[in-house]
Order: structure tokens, then sequence, then C-alpha cells
């Protein structure tokens, strides 16, 4: 059965859906619908409908297996969610349900499961792009089907995508304790002043990360691994290497890390500015040695990966090579 339109009593028609739009006209006041095409009547609609001489309405009624749009775009959005804590959902608007975060974090979307989505016919879920750090009350998706009825069996079929894996999150940053390790000799012996510094704690403090503290250990080898060992000893999250990263003969970072033991995700990415960076784990414990551009660029590798970490996520080979397509940000 499809479905069709009825005369029926207002006061019988609570929970159907209106076939027009009703218009109110209050002389020299107002002229305009009163509800619009596709609103579902609720039993405090029946008095004003019957002020505009509204005693019989056309009326849609669904069939079996169909849904309002309002309906559907609720269940597209609950799909997307999942049973995800830090998600919630606004009533239906103009047949658009919206995803809200809950919490400041870091959304992660899977762009197969959008795509898949939004290969069944006619639903639509549109989303901000994946790994967007957000604030509370940020709308971060929005579902919605493009008929007024839609049939139950498509929405079931986005369900069903739903249930095979997340398919919108929002990670919260975790506690997270830093250690700086600066090099470079003319930072050290006081010939410059460090930039590093207050650029970082402003990148950290902005995702609430604690900066353990400082220090700057020139361009020996030794005493840039002594200075990372000493914040894993005191129970570093992250650490934090500055500076000499690129090719002079000085540049001792990259050899330090590497030859401490840590297990080296990438020395490079394929992003500019950044393409200096290196990612590594010292037994489990994200060290990144960062390189200058990171004073001056607003935007760079380190910016790409910071939140991720913050966020409780293992960088990988793949993620390094990912940022290659659209990492052209400036040379
Ligand atoms: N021939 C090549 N040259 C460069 C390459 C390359 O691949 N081949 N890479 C370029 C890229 S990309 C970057 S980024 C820069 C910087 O790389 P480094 O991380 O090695 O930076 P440094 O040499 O240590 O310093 C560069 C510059 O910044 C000053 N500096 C360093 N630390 C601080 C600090 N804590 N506070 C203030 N200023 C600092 C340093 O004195 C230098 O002037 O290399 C490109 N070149
Ligand atoms: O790391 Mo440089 O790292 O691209 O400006």
């Amino acid at each position: 059965m499809k479905s069709k339109l009825r005369e029926v009593h207002v006061q019988d028609a609570v929970g159907l859906v209106l076939a027009h739009d009703l218009t109110q006209v209050i002389p020299g006041k107002y002229k305009g619908p009163l509800f619009r095409k596709g609103h579902v009547i609720s039993e405090k609609d029946i008095e004003p409908l019957l002020d505009i001489g509204k005693a019989h309405i056309y009326v849609m009624e669904l069939a079996e297996g169909e849904l309002h749009e309002n309906d559907a775009a609720e269940r597209i959005a609950r799909a997307a969610a999942g049973d995800h804590p830090h998600l919630e959902m606004t009533s239906p608007k103009e047949g658009k349900v919206n995803l809200v975060s809950s919490i400041d974090g870091l959304l992660r979307v899977r762009a197969e499961a959008v795509a898949a989505i939004n290969q069944v016919e006619h639903a639509v879920l549109s989303t901000l792009r994946t790994y967007t750090p957000v604030r509370k009350g940020d709308i971060v998706a929005a579902a919605r089907v493009v008929p007024l009825i839609y049939p139950e069996e498509r929405v079931m079929q986005v369900e069903a995508i739903g249930r095979r894996s997340p398919v919108v999150e929002v990670l919260p940053y975790q506690s997270c304790r830093v250690g700086i390790v600066t090099t470079g000799s003319e930072v050290l012996h006081g010939r410059i002043e460090d930039k590093f510094g207050p650029v970082l704690r402003e990148k950290l403090g902005a995702f609430g990360a604690e900066v353990i503290s400082q220090t700057f250990s020139g361009d020996d080898r030794e005493r840039i691994q002594q200075q990372i060992r000493s914040f894993l000893e005191q129970g570093a999250d992250l650490v934090l290497v500055t500076g000499g990263m690129s090719v002079d003969p000085d540049d001792r970072t990259p050899g330090a890390i590497a030859s401490m033991g840590a297990e080296v995700v990438s020395y490079g990415t394929p992003m500019l500015p950044g393409s200096m960076l290196m990612v590594a784990y010292y037994r489990g414990v994200p060290v990144l040695g960062l390189p200058g551009c990171v004073i001056h660029d607003e935007y760079t590798s380190f910016d790409v990966f910071l939140p991720r970490i913050l966020a409780g996520e293992r960088i990988q080979k793949a993620d390094i090579i990912a940022l290659g397509h659209g990492g052209l940000h400036s040379c």
C-alpha cells in the first residue's frame, strides 16, 4: 500500500501528516501558513485549526513501511551517532536533525561509512571533516532525507551501516603531561631568545595539556637523549624535541631519537610546512621531533597530529602518507 490523501475531521487527525500548507489570514496583520505541508498534527494544533475554520483537513496517511521525513532523519542521525556518549541529537526542523557535540574534543568521522550511507537512495548525511577539533555545542553532522515520505527499508539499510562501526564520534582529550627538549647551541648559549617554548605552551594549552618543563640541550646527541629520558622517567605522556631536524651536520635530533631505541613511525611527512617532522614512540610514549617551521607557521604537520595524539590515537605510517593529498599549505 502507498501513502494516500484522506479527508479527516481535525479531532481525528492527531499523528497524521498535513498534505499541504494551511494558510491563516488575520486581516491587516498576517497572511501566511499556519502549518506547512508535512507538519505532523498534534493535540495542541486542534484549536488553532478550528479557529481558521478547518473542521476537516487533508492528511497524508503513511502506509506500512513508509516514514515521515522527520522520523527518517532522526533514525539516520541516531544510526550515525550509534550509542556514542558525546553526541546529542536536535529535534527535527524542516526535516533536518543535527548531531551536536556535548564536549570539547576531536571529531572522528569514518569517511567510508558516510559514503555508504549517502549511497542509500535519497538519504543525506553531511559531516564536518574528520579530525576537526570541535567545541561543546558545535554541530558536527546533519541528517535528512530528500522526499517527504521515505521508505523505512532504506532507513534500515542506513542503520545496518551504523551498526558495523561508529560513523561519527567526538573523542575527549586525555590529560597529558608534556616534556619539551629544545636543541640548538645558539639557544643554549643565549645567542638568540627561545621562541619554541611560548609557541608550544600555547598550542598545548589549547587542548588542556600540561607542560612539565622545558630543558635546553644544545646540539649534543647524548645530552638530547639524556633530557628525553629524564622526561620519560618523570612520567611524561608526550616528549617534544625542538629544532635540529634538517640536513646540517649539527642537526642531531632525528639521530638522537632513533638511536635511543625509539620506534620511528616516520622521519619526514608529505605536508608543507612540517615536512621534517619525526614521529616516534618510546615504550608507547610519543616522542616527536619538531622542525623550525612550527615556530612561525600556524598550521603544520605537528598541528595535524597533536590533537590526535592528545585524543589517544596512535599515529601510523599510513596517517603520515595520507597527508600528501591536500598537504601543500605553504612552503
Ligand atoms: N638543504 C636543506 N635545507 C633545509 C631543509 C632541507 O631539507 N634541506 N629543510 C628545511 C625545513 S623544511 C625546515 S622546517 C628548516 C628548519 O629545520 P630545523 O628543524 O633543522 O631547524 P634548525 O636548523 O634547528 O633552525 C632553523 C632556524 O630556527 C632557529 N631556531 C631553532 N630553534 C629555535 C628556538 N628554540 N628559538 C628560536 N629560534 C630557533 C635557528 O636558530 C635557525 O635560525 O630547515 C630547512 N632547510
Ligand atoms: O618542516 Mo619544514 O618542516 O616543512 O618548513
